[in-house]
């Protein structure tokens, strides 16, 4: 049986949090160091460890069948790569940023000017939309020193915290796009590799919404049970149990974490008591 070829970031920003998503769905590979492409023991998959700036070529080739990537990187060098599920870490912005007392009300300011940036098409494109055209140098890293040293009037560059900006005296005046890691699958993936990474991301889904909420049990005077209930809507409706002391229920659900304080706060303001809040480990629906 053939293998669907997954490929993720070798090391970086992206590496952690994508073999993490890969052990909660209980994908087991066994990372022998400075092994450049494993086999997963469990699932017909070959992982791939590439740079993130290689990978769109690859996905391109259909060398790889899907990837674990940046949303920036695509954007720069994915045309034709469909995006088939947002993951949710590594979230940035890839954003204009001046020296701190210069002057930005809008993008024609930029007219003319030197603008270092490793996302030359990004930027290119951004520019070309809006009728202004720049100079661009065009940088691998370390992209937030170059007005510091005369090599730019301005730089495009990823923005996080803001801290580098920050320490580099430098302020953000635009965003061009707002990136997260994501996977993408390449354009040549055959049916039978298909069905694999349907399969893939069917756990990963399961394990994305599983992250977004928490499973609460809670003891509460049967009166009180109406009221519980329109507070906990549950993923269909909160499961009833008496409990052996007589007018008492345990109630159990699922809550969504955004909302985690809010609701507890109501639940103990109704009478829940004993509330006890559990992580999922996975919400298959
Ligand atoms: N400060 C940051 N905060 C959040 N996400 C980030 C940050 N910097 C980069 N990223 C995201 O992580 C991805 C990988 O960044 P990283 O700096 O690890 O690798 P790289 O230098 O772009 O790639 P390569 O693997 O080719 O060396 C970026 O494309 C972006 O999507
Ligand atoms: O807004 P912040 O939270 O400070 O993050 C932004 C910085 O993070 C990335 O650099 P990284 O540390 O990955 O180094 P690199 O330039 O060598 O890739 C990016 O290129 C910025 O420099
Ligand atoms: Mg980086």
């Amino acid at each position: 049986m053939s293998k669907l070829k997954l490929a993720v970031q070798k090391s970086g920003r992206l590496h952690e949090d994508s073999m993490k998503i890969l052990k909660d769905i209980g994908l087991f590979v066994d990372n022998g160091k400075d092994q450049l492409k494993v086999s997963a023991a469990n699932f017909p998959l070959e992982l791939f460890y590439l740079r993130n700036g290689d990978i769109p070529q690859y996905l391109k080739d259909g060398v790889v069948d899907a990837a674990i990537i940046g949303e920036n990187i695509l954007f720069e060098k994915g045309d034709n790569i469909n995006i088939i599920e947002k993951l949710g870490f590594s979230k940035c912005k890839v954003s204009i940023a001046l020296p701190k007392h210069e002057q930005y009300t809008n993008i024609t300011c930029l007219q003319g000017k030197r603008i270092a940036t490793s996302y030359p098409n990004t930027v290119s494109k951004f520019l070309k939309k809006r009728n202004v055209s720049a100079n661009l140098h065009i940088i691998n890293g370390s992209v937030e020193i170059a007005p510091n040293i005369g090599l730019a009037d301005a730089i495009v560059d990823i923005v996080s915290s803001g801290n580098t900006l920050f320490k580099n005296n430098l302020k953000e005046v635009d965003v061009l796009l707002e990136s997260e890691a994501v996977l993408a699958v390449s354009p040549k993936i055959n049916n039978e590799q298909k069905n694999l990474l349907e399969r893939l991301q069917f756990r990963i889904q399961s394990v994305l919404k599983s992250r977004e909420n928490k499973y609460v049990l809670l003891n509460a005077p049967d009166e009180k049970i109406k009221d519980i209930i329109n507070i906990l809507p549950g993923m269909n409706s909160p499961t009833i149990m008496p409990l052996a002391k007589s007018g008492w229920s345990s109630l159990h659900s699922v809550i969504n974490k955004n909302k985690f304080w809010e609701i507890i706060d109501e639940l103990k303001a109704n009478g829940a008591e004993g509330i006890l809040v559990c992580p999922i480990e996975n919400m298959v629906i």
